[in-house]
């Protein structure tokens, strides 16, 4: 076994930029107080309204307990899924303050009138309605704090701020309920138990509405945000990559769906009642948060794809736990698990579709956090319904009996769901298929990158010490070869190496006349063969006057499109013989081939789309030429896994460039090479050329 790349320190969690200046300013403060508890009212709403479900059927039996839970789960989160248009419409017409004060005052009366009223139809209405109202106040709420921040560059943190008050008060208020059922259970009758909370929950909304109320105006300049989650799973991801992480994230919401769907009645089936309860959301919500904050920060060396999958099947596991095993105290921990897992799982997929190039392409993450809102709703509407068909039953096991609780085999059917879903996206996330597992993981935990044997002694062997190192980037237009190859010098140079960025065609003088006869439009009935030949000319006169003596003098060479590209474009995409192509070009170069070719794979239309200049020449050519060009890239790659590197360029970059450096890790001498300051005189320079 080989491990290979040196401990990585874990990045150092850098405390958020601004926050103590947005402090610093009153209204912004005061408002975030308000709506902070206004927030908390909300998260509190959830736990008390359900609890008002459980008590007002509590005489119905089980099935109708853990369906009448549901019904109210699934009629709070419904709004969020079906009316957010209407929701962000108002509430970018309506001033700011107005709305927030209305939206507080309304979900107070409706709250209030719960415990008066003493109904289930009622509950489901007013479980309804406050969640209509508070799609109203989010969007409102995301909006005012920003509006309040003066400074263009303090809004960024303002918006996260925003973002914090509308979740982190959701393990606060889960267990303010814990504790208010504890208080309720001391002091009131069983019929009046769950009112102290819904009491609570309106005193919150009471204060926050007379708070914003005495707060002073909030500007309309920030944009109300609302995307309709529908919409976002009908268009569809925006991006390869969030398709396939949508599987990973909709199995993840599973397993916390469905603890929270019958959290009460299985609470209750163990004998905690609404405390139980309290507790069980109190674990579910810190572990979230926690697993949200570890996410992108725990094995930083290890694949993040293979971590995601990971923690949706440690997910699964824990609720499979959590179904099986009938004591509260277990159960809770088994929740604080999953939801440490759920919330890595999150954050790492949110991490995979962040794209640093596009920040404002916030269509991925959208299409993620629908898929996240859809799942849960079914789960609420789904798992209850299989609680209540498999009712309770006690089973005879020989040497004891095993009460099987509708609830807690309702869990188990998800958790097997969530199981599945989870190795179908491991194996289909995996981007580092032949790696055995166990022994990768060791190796992360240890900061390193784990190569196994077979490779390691396969793997080019470092390079003989007055020799440099030559890297070609290969791929379709717009992959982001110019991107990585740069990405990739940096990162070179900070380790100390003397590195040559240079690229084709047109890398000497010759070479920029020969690049702009072959890109320029006006360039018109070039033969196949007289381009094959001029791309190999300008290749020769790289390789002589740049490459070569670059290479020898113990330099790195990283070079933006080599030889593949001849054989890729001229050769699958012109389709002229490869071979032909293959004998001109180790020719042309002396036989000069890369110590290692990172191939950057994109759909044609993907990549075109990227760049911003009118079409050249060859980016003019048609969709098929494109895609000729792109399979000849790969069949290429394929014919030799060793001296490529193939990623998915529809990536992020900084993942894209994150395993570019781990590859070329493999290949590299010992930082500045001997002899490379004796042919310089020099410190280890970037060239470009
Ligand atoms: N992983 C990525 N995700 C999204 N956009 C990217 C990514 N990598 C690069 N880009 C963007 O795509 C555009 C093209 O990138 P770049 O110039 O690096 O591609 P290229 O492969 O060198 O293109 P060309 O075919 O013109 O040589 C740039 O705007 C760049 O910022
Ligand atoms: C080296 C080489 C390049 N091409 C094509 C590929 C591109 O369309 C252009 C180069 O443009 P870029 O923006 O610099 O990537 O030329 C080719 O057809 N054959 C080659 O050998």
């Amino acid at each position: 076994m080989t491990r290979t790349g040196a401990p990585r320190p874990h990045p150092a969690a850098p405390s958020p930029p601004g926050v103590s200046s947005l402090s610093s300013i009153g209204p912004f403060r005061r408002l975030r107080i308000a709506l902070s508890l206004s927030s908390a009212g909300q998260w509190i709403g959830v736990p008390a309204l359900t609890a008002m479900a459980a008590m007002l059927t509590r005489g119905d039996g089980a099935a109708a307990q853990a369906q009448a839970i549901g019904g109210v789960l699934a009629l709070m989160l419904l709004p969020a899924v079906v009316l957010p248009p209407v929701a962000g419409l108002l509430a970018a017409r309506v001033d700011r303050r107005l709305m927030l004060i209305i939206a507080d005052a309304l979900r107070l009366v409706v709250v209030v009138t719960v415990p008066l009223v003493h109904a289930l139809p009622w509950t489901f209405a007013a479980a309804f309605l406050v969640s209509c109202l508070s799609l109203v106040w989010i969007p409102a709420a995301r909006a005012s704090l920003p509006a309040l921040v003066p400074d263009e560059e303090l809004r960024p943190a303002a918006r996260r701020a925003a973002t914090r008050v509308l979740y982190g008060p959701a393990p606060a208020a889960a267990l303010l309920f814990a504790v208010l059922a504890l208080v309720a259970n001391g002091t009131l009758g069983a019929g009046s138990r769950a009112d102290l909370a819904v009491y609570v929950t309106a005193g919150l909304f009471l204060v926050s509405a007379a708070l914003v109320a005495m707060a002073g105006e909030i500007p309309a300049t920030e944009p109300v945000a609302a995307v309709s989650p529908l919409k976002m799973i009908f268009q569809g991801p925006g991006s390869a990559a969030a398709r396939g992480l949508g599987l990973a994230i909709a199995a993840a919401s599973v397993t916390a769906g469905a603890v929270v769907a019958v959290a009460r009645a299985h609470a209750g089936a163990l004998g905690g009642g609404d405390a139980g309860y309290g507790s069980v959301l109190t674990a579910l919500t810190v572990g979230l948060g926690f697993g949200l904050f570890l996410g992108p920060r725990v094995l930083v060396p290890f694949s993040r794809r293979r971590l995601l999958g990971l923690a949706v099947i440690a997910a699964a596991l824990a609720l499979v736990v959590l179904a099986l095993v009938q004591n509260l105290v277990v159960v809770v921990f088994a929740t604080a698990f999953l939801g440490v897992f759920a919330g890595a799982a999150w954050s790492t997929a949110k991490a995979a579709v962040h794209d640093p190039e596009a920040p404002e392409d916030a269509r991925p993450a959208a299409y993620l956090r629908s898929v996240a809102l859809i799942t849960v709703l079914l789960a609420f509407a789904a798992v209850p319904l299989i609680a209540a068909a498999v009712g309770s039953h006690r089973l005879d096991l020989g040497g004891g009996v095993y009460d099987a609780h509708g609830t807690g085999v309702a869990l188990l059917v998800a958790a097997v769901l969530a199981l599945l879903a989870g190795l179908f996206a491991y194996r289909r996330l995996d981007d580092r298929r032949g790696i055995p597992l166990v022994p990768d993981l060791r190796a992360a935990l240890h900061g390193e990158i784990y190569t196994p044997p077979e490779q390691a002694a396969a793997a080019p062997q470092p390079v003989h010490r007055n020799r440099g190192v030559f890297i070609a980037f290969e791929g379709g237009e717009g992959a982001g070869k110019t991107t990585q190859a740069r990405l990739a010098a940096i990162w070179l140079r900070d380790h100390g190496y003397d590195v040559v960025t240079t690229h084709e065609p047109g890398a000497t003088k010759i070479g920029m006349r020969l690049r702009a006869m072959l890109l320029d439009r006006d360039t018109t009935g070039l033969s196949d063969r007289a381009e094959t030949l001029l791309y190999a000319a300008d290749r020769a006169d790289h390789v002589a006057n740049v490459i070569k003596p670059a290479v020898d003098r113990g330099v790195i060479v990283v070079s933006d499109r080599y030889v593949d590209s001849s054989l890729a474009y001229q050769g699958f995409g012109r389709q002229l013989p490869v071979e032909d192509i293959a004998r001109v070009n180790a020719w042309a170069t002396g036989g000069l081939v890369p110590d290692l070719t990172v191939l950057l794979e994109i759909p044609p239309q993907a990549g075109l789309r990227r760049l911003s200049a009118p079409a050249d020449r060859m980016e003019s050519e048609s969709q098929e030429f494109h895609e000729r060009v792109r399979e000849g890239f790969h069949a290429l790659a394929e014919a030799a896994p060793d001296r490529y590197l193939i990623l998915d360029a529809s990536r992020p970059q900084g993942e894209l460039s994150r395993e570019i450096q781990y590859r070329i890790r493999e290949i590299l001498p010992d930082p500045v090479p001997l002899g490379t300051e004796d042919a310089t005189s020099t410190f280890p320079v970037i060239t470009d050329f």
